[in-house]
């Protein structure tokens, strides 16, 4: 019988999330997570199928450590990469520039690539990289899948893509909106589509993915034809430590008045900004906590947060002209009922609106939170990107795929 497992790795800048998935029935044989990398304690966490998780604490200094930990636990439940249950390895790659539109077979000629893009994703392709060599080095012979978050915003027109500066200055160093999280709008949609009992092709969705990192998309008819973020994953929507949207003046200004360098100006915007830079917290639940408590410069960070969120919200119901569903995703999507109020409170206009009582409801299904009868569908619709990206690589190297490739 062909091997129909698949091993996901989303190496995040500080972070590998994992998952060991079955492709034949789609069960998760393995769920994980190593967090705090290069810090003086690390975390990691495993939870293997139908058993109790286990959880340890120590120094996992570097991503090619973090990769051989998850290699361990895995082969404590005799599930290690060693295994001939295994078909391939899927790993999430943030930034595939303009030349990646589909998933790929991981060869000399695409790591190039992905290095090339380092400076456009200094906080994350070093990562994906780091896995992926890692992975290729304790299992050589099987295939390594990229799946790109550029992938699916690739069908933006030109007058979404480009930014209005000199096109010959734009196109020598090939700055446009390349869009990220990808992998999370493309099922998102698709699975708010499923929630509305309709095809795809038939519905246009703003997909709003708020993580850590946080972006917004606007779909017509399964096809992406806006997002937030642009060349990089800073532009777009205040982040958990990003600034999102500002006047690009405030740069010169920084290196010019305040004597900042480039790199730090860098550091500045996406380590020590957004909610973090505004209230000194990025985590949503900490920041609802504070406010109440009465912090006001909690306060001030969330009306901020929300602030940009509607304006997005406003500008992608202008982008699509039609839209048939918002759907929150991402951990504070999926979790912050208050963020989902505040974002659509005020919408009446645009047909927007959220039922209380179904915005409190707590669970892990797709499920609707605006009121009967409403004119657009308000939808919490929690992200999947492990399994979209499982199910990619396996149709990409699976059985019927890696054959039929060859033909
Ligand atoms: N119960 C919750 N209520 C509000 N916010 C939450 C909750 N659980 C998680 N979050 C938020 O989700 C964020 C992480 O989201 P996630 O999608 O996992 O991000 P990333 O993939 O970028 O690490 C946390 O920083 C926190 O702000
Ligand atoms: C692209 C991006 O911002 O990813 P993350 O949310 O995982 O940081
Ligand atoms: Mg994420």
């Amino acid at each position: 019988m062909s091997p129909t497992r698949v091993l996901v790795l989303n190496s995040g800048s500080s972070s590998v999330k994992y998952q060991l998935l079955d492709m034949s029935d789609g069960s998760r044989l393995a769920v994980g997570l190593v967090e705090r990398i290069g810090e003086e304690t690390s975390r990691l966490k495993h939870t293997p199928q139908g058993g109790e998780a286990r959880e340890w604490s120590g120094a996992v200094p570097d991503h090619e450590a973090a990769l051989k930990a998850v290699a361990a636990e895995l082969a404590k439940d005799g599930r290690g990469l060693d295994s001939p249950d295994l078909a391939a390895i899927g790993h999430r790659v943030v930034h595939g520039g303009k030349h990646f539109t589909e998933p790929t077979v991981i060869d000399d000629a695409v790591l190039a690539e992905i290095e090339r893009l380092i400076p456009v994703a200094p906080l994350h392709n070093p990562a994906n990289l780091t896995g992926i060599r890692t992975a290729q080095a304790l299992r050589p012979d099987l295939p390594q899948v990229a799946v790109f978050d550029t992938a699916f915003h690739t069908t933006m027109p030109e007058s979404a893509a480009r930014y209005a500066i000199d096109v010959e200055t734009a196109d020598a160093h090939r700055i446009r909106r390349y869009g990220f999280h990808g992998t999370s709008h493309a099922y998102v949609s698709r699975a708010t589509a499923k929630l509305l009992g309709k095809a795809p092709e038939d519905v246009n969705v703003i997909v709003l993915h708020l993580g850590n990192g946080a972006s917004a998309s606007a779909v017509r008819g399964g096809r992406c034809v806006d997002t937030s973020m642009g060349l990089t994953p800073l532009e777009g929507l205040v982040m958990g430590t990003r600034s999102g949207d500002m006047d690009p003046a405030v740069i010169f200004h920084l290196m010019r008045v305040g004597g900042m360098s480039a790199d730090e100006i860098d550091t500045l915007l996406n380590n020590r900004s957004g909610l973090i830079g505004l209230c000194g917290d990025n985590d949503m639940r900490e920041i609802r906590r504070r406010i109440d408590e009465g912090d006001e410069r909690a306060r001030l960070a969330f009306d901020i947060y929300i602030h940009r969120l509607k304006k997005y919200i406003g500008a992608y119901c202008a982008v699509l002209g039609r839209v048939d569903a918002v759907a929150f995703t991402a951990g504070v999507g999926e979790n912050s009922a208050p963020v989902r109020e505040a974002a659509v409170a005020g919408l009446e206009g645009l047909g927007l609106a959220v039922d209380g009582e179904l915005n409190a409801v707590r669970g892990d299904e797709a499920r609707l939170i605006s009121p009967a009868g409403a004119r657009v569908a308000v939808a919490v619709v929690p992200t999947d990107e492990e399994m979209e990206i499982a199910t990619q690589t396996y149709a990409l190297v699976g059985k019927d795929g890696m054959g039929s490739e060859g033909d």
